[in-house]
């Protein structure tokens, strides 16, 4: 069957310069990477397109940076890149854009890799400006969009670009299409979906549309405490989107609707602040004393969760139950983890996970090789669960 859009089999690379959207978006703390797991599935496309031949230039964004933020430079990412490669050689240029782009890439040889600078330090990228796509366009003659999991924005780098030179999906960006769709096209029910983390207003929007794809969304980590909120629970100073409390009615009113029930924490895990070793005390969701931030959800939240995933057949999960990268606040998102695991190897359940900190979450918990299939995406992998098309998919598609 022809894939629905271009691959590295439709590309003749030899000699080429390929510019390759990949996500090093990957979680790191004191100047080192967490998880390498983005990188290392990064790497096959990258070793197949140098092994071939061709001049690989790689693009990708950091963080969300505010002008070009020295602490969100690509610059520590070489090294892991490196290493992920086989300790191939891997140059690097200041600017994504311009000479220092065009310097580096003029002394790559057949073979050789470089990366950019951060795309986003400038605005062009995110505005998919007209004009920062053709000076991306200007530094090589083939395009690859590796970066499923930023597929969901229409950038300058993920949309823009592919329309501008001869493009292709990369190996990574073709398994995780393949893999979704064979996994959840048609997803055996009840599904159960677990949405935690902290980008509150980029993903509340999301679970308006969710609820009509699930049967039961359970809401976690900074996001639970938004919806908490938004019901009129005193989430003391928690990490939380007050003015977002009329978008979480509106999803209350559409998951009535769609007949999708909503399950928000019980209990709570809360401290003065999010640091190691820090005092911590489990209490009743409505009990949050004012100068305490909720960092997990408790144990009898586990409880209910674990309940929903024994009676589920599909599981899809993005986002962290808490500030899990801090011990103790990783432990509703361990305990959640293991018993997926569990259930996906004894009870057939069908479980997909996703995201940056989610994949760094599952591998802390052991389980990223036990379930059925782990996404690097986040963000567009629950775009992709709710239907919706991820621009930088179909800029590829076959015309
Ligand atoms: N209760 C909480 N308070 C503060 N931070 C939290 C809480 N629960 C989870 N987090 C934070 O959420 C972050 C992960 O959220 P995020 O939405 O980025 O997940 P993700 O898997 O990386 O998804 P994506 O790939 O879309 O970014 C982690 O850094 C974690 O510490
Ligand atoms: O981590 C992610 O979800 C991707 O790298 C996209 O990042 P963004 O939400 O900042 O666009």
């Amino acid at each position: 069957m022809t894939a629905p859009f271009r691959t590295l089999d439709d590309l003749d690379v030899a000699g080429q310069v390929v510019l390759v959207r990949a996500d090093l978006n990957v979680p790191m703390a004191d100047g080192r990477v967490t998880d390498a797991t983005r990188i290392e599935r990064l790497a096959p496309t990258l070793v197949e397109l140098a092994d071939r031949g061709a001049k690989v230039v790689v693009l990708s964004h950091f963080g969300r940076p505010k002008g070009k933020d020295p602490a969100l430079s690509l610059a520590p990412l070489v090294a892991p890149l490196s290493a992920a490669l086989g300790g191939r050689p891997v140059g690097f240029a200041v600017d994504c854009i311009g000479l220092p782009a065009a310097a580096v890439i003029d002394q790559l040889a057949p073979g050789g890799i470089a990366l950019l600078e951060n795309l986003r330090f400038h605005p062009g990228e995110e505005k998919n400006d007209p004009a920062f796509a053709k000076a991306l366009a200007a530094l090589g003659q083939l395009y690859v969009n590796d970066a499923f999991s930023a597929a969901h924005r229409a950038h300058a780098s993920t949309e823009g670009l592919a329309h501008l030179l001869p493009s292709a999906a990369g190996r990574l960006m073709q398994a995780e299409c393949e893999a979704l769709a064979k996994a959840l096209e048609t997803p055996e029910k009840p599904v159960v979906a677990i949405v935690g983390g902290s980008k509150v207003s980029t993903k509340l929007d999301l679970l308006q549309n969710l609820v009509t794809k699930v049967d039961r969304l359970v809401i976690g980590g900074a996001m639970a405490n938004t919806l908490l909120f938004a019901r009129g629970v005193d989430v003391g100073a928690s990490l939380c989107e007050r003015d977002m409390a009329e978008t979480c009615r509106e999803i209350e009113a559409a998951a009535k609707a769609a007949g999708c029930t909503l399950i928000l924490p019980v209990d709570a895990v809360v401290a003065a602040k999010l640091a190691a070793g820090v005092e911590t005390a489990t209490v009743a969701i409505d009990q949050v004393p004012s100068d305490r931030m909720i960092l997990d959800v408790g144990p009898a939240t586990v409880a209910a969760i674990n309940a929903q995933l024994a009676e589920a057949r599909t599981l899809v999960w993005n986002g962290p139950l808490g500030a899990f990268e801090t011990p103790p606040f990783d432990a509703a998102t361990v305990a959640v983890a293991r018993e997926a695991a569990r259930l996906t190897a004894e009870a057939g359940l069908v479980s997909v996970a996703g995201g940056g900190d989610t994949v760094a979450a599952l591998a802390a918990a052991g389980v990223e090789e036990r379930l059925t299939y782990v996404s690097t995406a986040g963000g567009a992998f629950l775009e992709w669960l709710e239907g919706r098309s991820l621009p930088g998919v179909e800029a590829l598609r076959r015309r």
